[in-house]
């Protein structure tokens, strides 16, 4: 079974606010993307490493520092091949969508619609090995659409809009037990996945059908999507805070 995965690392990490592009900001030592490259490429089945190839969407500008910062990743675990060939790095796009689109181009028209492909956020760089093994089993066993998903502990509340000083009129309170925080990495097969961005790019001029995730695509082509267990340590890293509690936990 082959397996791919397209790295989305091209965002600018405007609510974090750091002089590098997010992905390249150093966490205990490494880049972003290095981490979350790594522990992709650590996952492994009853057959040894899962992943045949990974595709970094980087921002244009900064291409060259990218292929630097992942040439140099080691690799952890016995039998894990170097990671130098299997890891290439493209421009992404202005928005994530845009970014997993190009990445999806690049892995070129020769692999099976059957391929399993990741989609695996940068951002979240703790994103353990057994995840990812876990979400490439569900769509191994035949769900061609896969997300990790938390359980949400708050209480969650729909609201209306803001009043003049700012406050917002509480309009339901949701309920909770059905509701999932959902993470990356995502799998699906890869032709669907194609097929899901094919129609989003079809309809590309409508923000309203812009979607956080590619989960999301796959739904509107009304396509079932499985959750399955996430995992609290692939957290997204989105603020200064966020950066600076995954320094104290690393990957504990
Ligand atoms: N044009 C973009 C925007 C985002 N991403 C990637 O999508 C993931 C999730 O995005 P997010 O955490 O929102 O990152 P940024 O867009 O960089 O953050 P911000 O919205 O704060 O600028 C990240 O790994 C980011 O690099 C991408 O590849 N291309
Ligand atoms: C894809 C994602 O990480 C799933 O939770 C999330 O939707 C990305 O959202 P962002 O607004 O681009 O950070």
């Amino acid at each position: 079974m082959s397996v791919v995965a397209v790295l989305t690392a091209a965002g600018s990490g405007s609510r974090l606010g750091h002089a590098l592009p997010k992905a390249l900001v150093p966490l205990r030592g490494e880049a972003l993307v290095v981490h979350a490259a790594r522990r992709l490429l650590d996952a492994s089945g009853a057959h040894g490493p899962l992943l045949d190839e990974i595709v970094v969407t980087a921002p244009a500008e900064h291409l060259d520092a990218f292929v630097v910062a992942l040439a140099a990743t080691p690799t952890e675990g016995p039998g894990t091949p170097s990671p130098g060939p299997r890891v290439r790095v493209v421009a992404g796009g202005a928005t994530r969508q845009a970014s997993v689109a190009a990445g999806l181009a690049a892995l070129g028209a020769h692999l099976d619609a059957g391929t399993t492909v990741l989609v695996h956020d940068a951002a979240r760089p703790f994103a353990p090995a057994e995840l990812v093994a876990r979400v490439v089993a569900a769509v191994a066993a035949g769900h061609e659409a896969v997300v990790p998903g938390l359980p949400v502990t708050d209480t969650v509340k729909r609201v209306g809009p803001a009043d003049a000083g700012g406050a917002e009129p509480v309009r339901a309170t949701v309920e909770r037990a059905d509701l999932r925080a959902v993470q990356t990495p995502q799998g699906f097969t890869l032709g669907l996945l194609r097929r899901a961005h094919d129609e989003a790019a079809r309809h590309a001029h409508d923000e309203s059908l812009a979607a956080t995730d590619d989960a999301g695509l796959v739904e509107r082509l009304g396509h079932a999507v499985w959750v399955v267990a996430g995992d609290e340590r692939a957290a997204k890293i989105t603020t200064a805070r966020d950066l600076r509690v995954a320094e104290l936990l690393g990957d504990a």
